[in-house]
Parts: structure tokens; sequence; C-alpha cells
């Protein structure tokens, strides 16, 4: 459902939704005083670009149009979202939804980043109350999938409906609040671990650098996965939930926190806290540890992908939803050309894939082409329900060639011509291009087997007759330069 969207507001926040809508197909207006936000979203949607595409296992639409204006209102005319991300101060997002609302389409959804107003005190004074929302995000917004949706009674359902759809559509997982509270429902967790990590370092009782061990090496990698009530109802052995509170309820009348209690921002806490983080990380620029964040966060969610589990889970609804729109057939009859190399593999290059020379690393060439080879067998009918039933193919041998460099976040797709199928025999030429540019081929020849003997045998009629149509169809394709060859000697 991608259109316009106008970003309002382009920093850290507001160049996160410019690269979370823009890689989604949108095209994207932004509206920022600042004569360097340019720059700073060129900055932050290069990194999005070599991370986020490939956390998907299949292609995002084409990227939409980027594009910066000098008044709010050639902005924000015509868009179909209106995402607000100026400074935490609400007489200034008061003002701004004045002139917002003066000149968008009384239909746009006008979303609000943030991180701590109730969408009630937003809409106060509004000229449509109705159309704002608050969209709360969580940086990185090109990765995280987490959005806190929070409406009133002011909202017209519909306008919570269509919110709601983009925001799947965009791979995100909006949580609709039941009612309206300061600082939503994230935000009051980090708020109290926020001001206790401040105690901590104030009274000397740990570092800056060894408070984030305290995180990273434990809770945070816990909590990634499974939340907190999930998490403790494991710990509370087979006696669940109901154990666990029994034990560990009473501690929570023993002084284990400072909760309310804010330590006073002193300039030496300050100091204190700036200098001992620039000891732990001054040794990096923020582009960078944005880098190591963005590559850390891809490899953990790409592991949850693999058991379909929390944020995982979201981006393989994500992924079911582009790979239904995308032209990747199923089935041999779904093939639009039957007659010319069929598009088997399509995706970005993931940041795991790609290794210590900064391109895509070989063994993921064997991956891509395996994957289209593992397509084209469906689409010949070897699909599971066949495997189940005791037929498949084994590669015997596979030969790659590496022609040019792919990089994290290139789009790249395989087309495969079928240069032999017949009785248990399968031949296959794969073709990998990143746009028009062939950059690999892989070619591989691959025996039908019975996996109960584990020997080779021929496979069921439909596969014979669906190779036989294909072989029919690509009779004029030729063959193709780079096939039956093997490793040169230097000249
Ligand atoms: N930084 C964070 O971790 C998060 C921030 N938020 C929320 O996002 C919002 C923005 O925060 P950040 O991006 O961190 O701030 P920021 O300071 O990085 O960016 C604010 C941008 O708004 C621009 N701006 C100021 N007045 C404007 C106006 N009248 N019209 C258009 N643009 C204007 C500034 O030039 C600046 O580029 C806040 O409401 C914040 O609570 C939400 C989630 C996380
Ligand atoms: C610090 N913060 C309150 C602006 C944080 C957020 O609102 C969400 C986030 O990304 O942590």
């Amino acid at each position: 459902m991608a259109g316009v969207a106008a970003i309002v507001g382009g920093g850290v926040i507001g160049g996160g939704w410019a690269a979370r809508f823009l890689l989604n197909g949108w095209d994207v207006r932004v509206f920022d005083p600042d004569p360097e936000a340019e720059r700073k979203i060129g900055e932050v949607l290069a990194n999005a670009r070599r991370s986020l595409p490939g956390l998907s296992d299949a292609p995002l639409p084409p990227e939409g149009r980027l594009s910066f204006h000098g008044r709010l209102d050639e902005a924000v005319g015509g868009a179909v979202w209106v995402q607000e991300s100026v400074p935490e101060r609400l007489e200034l997002k008061r003002k701004v939804y004045g002139e917002i609302q003066a000149a968008c389409d009384p239909g746009a959804v006008i979303g609000s980043s943030t991180s701590g107003f109730r969408p009630s005190q937003l809409q106060q004074g509004a000229a449509r109350p109705g159309q704002i929302v608050v969209t709360h995000p969580f940086n990185p917004v090109y990765l995280l999938p987490l959005v806190e949706l929070v409406t009133t009674e002011a909202n017209d359902p519909e306008v919570i409906s269509r919110a709601k759809t983009a925001l799947e559509a965009m791979g995100m997982f909006p949580l609709h609040l039941r009612r309206e509270i300061e600082a939503h429902v994230a935000d009051r967790f980090l708020e109290a671990v926020w001001r206790e990590a401040l105690w901590l370092v104030k009274d000397g009782i740990a570092t800056t650098e060894e408070v984030d061990e305290a995180i990273r090496m434990g809770f945070g990698i816990r909590w990634a996965q499974m939340g907190l009530f999930e998490t403790y109802r494991v710990a509370g052995g087979e006696a669940g939930m109901r154990h666990f509170m029994a034990q560990f309820g009473p501690a929570l009348q023993w002084p284990w926190t400072r909760l309310m209690d804010v330590p006073e921002f002193t300039d030496d806490l300050v100091d204190m806290i700036a200098e001992q983080s620039d000891a732990q990380s001054g040794a990096y620029s923020i582009r960078e540890l944005e880098r190591i964040r963005d590559d850390n966060l891809v490899g953990m969610m790409r592991a949850l992908k693999a058991n379909d589990w929390g944020a995982g889970a979201v981006l393989n609804a994500q992924d079911a939803r582009l790979k239904a729109g995308t032209d990747l057939a199923r089935r041999i009859d779904e093939v639009e050309d039957l007659s010319r190399p069929i598009l088997t593999f399509a995706q970005a290059v993931p940041l795991d894939w790609t290794d210590y020379n900064g391109h895509m690393t070989e063994s993921r060439y064997l991956d891509a082409f395996a994957r289209a080879t593992d397509r084209f067998m469906e689409l010949i009918g070897c699909d599971a329900d066949y495997i189940a039933s005791g037929g498949s193919y084994f590669t015997a041998e596979s030969h790659i060639r590496h022609l040019d460099e792919a990089l994290a976040g290139d789009r790249i797709a395989v087309r495969t011509q079928m240069l032999l199928g017949q009785g248990k025999k399968l031949h296959l030429f794969h073709r990998m291009c990143r746009g028009e540019d062939l950059i690999a081929t892989g070619e591989h020849f691959l025996l039908h087997v019975s996996l109960e003997t584990r020997r080779p045998c021929a496979p069921r009629a439909e596969i014979e007759a669906n190779m036989a149509r294909i072989a029919r169809a690509q009779a004029g394709l030729g063959y193709p330069e780079g096939a039956g060859a093997s490793i040169r000697a230097p000249k």
C-alpha cells in the first residue's frame, strides 16, 4: 500500500522513518529546517540500505523517490502518511500539527514519534484531532519492528486500521495500546532501567561499561527473544509462574531498586558519565557504532527468523506477503514464459552473507544457487509432499564462476536454464544477476534418488512430463557461455 509519506523532522528518528518508508517502496518527502538534514539522512539511509533489504528472504519493492523540501506545505500536500518527529516539546509539536493540518489531506494519517506524550495531549487544539495518532518507533526505525500505536476516542477506527495495515506492510509490528499513558509501555521500562543505571554509576557501584556488560552478557539477550513474563515463567522451573512469584515476589519489597528516586544531573554526574562513555566507546564514530549495532541486530533477527519466533516471526510474515506479490513461481503453470531462463531466486544480500573482504562470501553463492535449485525442483513437481513420499534429487556435481562482487543490500536474482532433464538426470545452469549485471553462474548436475534405497532411480511420470515441457520450451536458448567449463590453467 505504498504511497507518499512526508517526514516532518528528519533527525535520528525521522531519518530512520525515511529509510523504512523508502526501502518499502514509498516516495518520501522530508521537511526539516536543519541545513545538515540531507547529509544526515543520506548517511542513515546508507546504513539502512546495507542492513534492511537483506533481512528479508524475498525482494523488497523497488525503492521509492526521496526529496527534500524547504516548505512544510510542499512536503505534506498529497501525502497519505505524515510522520512527525520534531523534538520532544509539546508546544512545538502542537504548532507543527497546526501547520501540517493546514496543508495536508484530511484523510492522511498523522503519526507522532513522541516517546512520552499521550495522543490526547497532541490532539488538544488541533483542527482535526481524529487524524493524529501516536506511532512510537524504536531506534533504528528501519530495523526494529515495534511501533507503539496509541489512539484515543477521537480516532476513527478506519484511521487506526489504515495505520496498522501500512505499518505491517512495511514489516513493522504495531502494538496497539489498550489506553493512553505517559511514555506508553516500552519507555516505562527503559526509564526505570535508565534511572537505576544512573544511580549505579553515580554511587560508584559500576561504570557505564560494567552496566552495559551486565545487560548484554545476560538478560539483554534473553529479553530479545522471550520478553519478561515468558522468561520468568521459565525461570520458575516446572512449577512455573506461580512458583516464580512466590519465590521472588517478596524481594520486590526489599531495597533492590531506587525506582522514582532520580539522581540530579549535576555537572559532576554528567561529566563522569560522559567521560566513562568516551572511554568505553569513543574509539568508534556514531556511524561506526550504528553499523556495529545493525550487524548484530540483523544476525540476531535472522536467527529468530530461523526459529519463526518473536521479531523473527514478524519478518517471516512480511516475507510471505512480499513473496505473494513477486513473479517467483511455485508451479510450472505459474511461470510467465517457459522459453526463457526461469526466475528461481530473488532477494537482497544479507549483512551476515558478507565476509572480511566486504562482499558476499563464496559459500553464500552456493547457498543462493541451492535455493534456486530447490525452487526449480518444486516447479517440476518435486515439492515437500513428493519428497515426503520418498523421491528427491541429490546434487552430484557443482561448478560456480564468480564474475563480479555483490555487496550487502545488493538486490540479486537467479534465473535458471535446464540443460538436461531426462530420466533420473537433471542438469541446471543458474545465472545470478545484480540488476542487468551477470555476477556469477552456477552449474549443477543432479540425480533423482529414492530416499529409501538412497540409490538413483527414475522420477514419477509427472516430473518427467514437466521436464520435457521445459526442455521443449527452452530448446531455442542454446548452450550458455561458461557452461561445461572447468578451471583453466593460468596463461
Ligand atoms: N532518539 C530516540 O531514541 C527516539 C526518539 N523518539 C522521538 O522522536 C522525536 C524526535 O526525536 P529525535 O529524532 O531523537 O530528535 P533529533 O533532535 O535527532 O531530531 C529532531 C529534528 O527535528 C527538526 N526540527 C526541529 N523543529 C522542526 C520543525 N518545526 N519542523 C520540522 N523539523 C523540525 C530538527 O532540525 C531535527 O533534525 C521525539 O518526539 C522523540 O521523543 C522516539 C523514539 C526513539
Ligand atoms: C530515549 N527514548 C525515550 C527517546 C527512547 C525511545 O523513545 C525509544 C527507543 O528507541 O529506545
